[in-house]
């Protein structure tokens, strides 16, 4: 997807005013969070631990009530899991007594019941192609490595041809080799199919390698979604050598400076109008931003890659 999408477009999913609160005698954990996905977009969200991203992602699953609000994709609202919302978790789960090809079989024959042996199969071998995976058809996940257990994962969700993808930390177990290569293939499986995408992640060089739009959530209880940053680099990036544009760094020290800096100030604050306002959208480096001017021209700072385990 490119940076081209129009806010003005109908979004495919709106989230509105959407509030969770677990226990009547604890605060939400996050409320009054709103935000659109256009088709074919890839979203990640970024938050500390704790701010309720995976429950924001359930949501969106259909496997979490929230506690307020709504969420409606391409025209329907979200009241139960679907096919149509295919789920990636950390674990990759997977079926253990089924091989490679049966686990993808089995979520293939979910969508397409009437399809024989052979189409299921024809299909399901495509998908594990696109991952790298031919040859791995007859291993059980026990064989495999996590990250071919993650790519299986990956390859099942595709499998299915879900109208939006949902990815809570894919390749948060995966060493950082593997995960590279995992990343790359998203990135351009993405591009032949322009699936729609929500990720977690906590690792900011992913969200700008992946994300056309990055959500940066405040810290919890009452988080919320406090901006909406743009992806300035070219949508043709790539991971090797999108750290030569100096536009990477104004984004990259953006969403660090929001995680060691912004996110808990806004938490200490209560910023009334931010919580409840609208989230600002930026693009870091081409906004007359101050918080990013300051640091528009520094050199990569000594910053961390991930958001820490918890609140700064
Ligand atoms: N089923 C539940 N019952 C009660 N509290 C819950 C439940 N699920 C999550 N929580 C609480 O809600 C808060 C948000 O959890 P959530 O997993 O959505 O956060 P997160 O931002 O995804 O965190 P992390 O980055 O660590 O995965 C946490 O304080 C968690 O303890």
């Amino acid at each position: 997807m490119s940076n081209d999408v129009k806010d003005s477009e109908v979004p495919f999913v709106k989230v509105e005013g959407l509030a969770k609160q677990y226990r009547s005698d604890l605060p939400p954990v996050f409320e009054n969070v709103s935000f659109s996905i256009h088709k074919g977009e890839f979203i990640c969200i970024i938050g500390h631990s704790g701010c309720g991203k995976s429950t924001i992602l359930n949501a969106l699953a259909g496997l979490e009530q929230a506690s307020r609000g709504g969420i409606v994709m391409d025209g329907k609202e979200v009241d139960g899991p679907s096919l149509d919302r295919g789920v990636v978790f950390q674990g990759h789960a997977l079926l253990p007594w089924l091989s490679v090809e049966e686990n993808i079989a089995f979520a293939v024959r979910s969508r397409h019941p009437g399809w024989s042996r052979n189409q299921v199969a024809e299909h399901g071998a495509r998908f594990l192609k696109m991952v790298g995976l031919t040859g791995a058809e007859k291993k059980k996940p026990a064989e495999l490595s996590g990250g071919m257990k993650q790519r299986v994962g990956i390859a099942r969700a595709f499998a299915v041809e879900p109208k939006m993808l949902l990815m809570d930390e894919p390749f948060g177990a995966l060493d950082a080799l593997t995960r590279g290569v995992i990343q790359d293939e998203l990135l351009r499986i993405c591009a032949d199919t322009r699936q729609t995408v929500f990720m977690i992640t906590h690792d900011v060089d992913e969200a700008i390698l992946l994300a056309d739009k990055i959500l940066l959530m405040s810290n919890g209880p009452r988080a919320h979604i406090a901006e909406i940053v743009i992806n300035t680099l070219p949508r043709e990036r790539q991971r090797e050598t999108m750290h030569h544009d100096p536009q990477f760094y104004r984004l990259r020290n953006h969403l660090v400076d929001f995680l060691v800096h912004r996110s808990k100030k806004l938490q200490e604050t209560r910023d009334l109008k931010a919580a409840y306002g609208e989230p600002r959208v930026v693009r870091p480096g081409l906004d007359s931003l101050k918080v990013v001017a300051s640091r528009d021209d520094e050199p990569p700072t000594n910053t961390p890659r991930r958001a820490a385990a918890g609140p700064a």
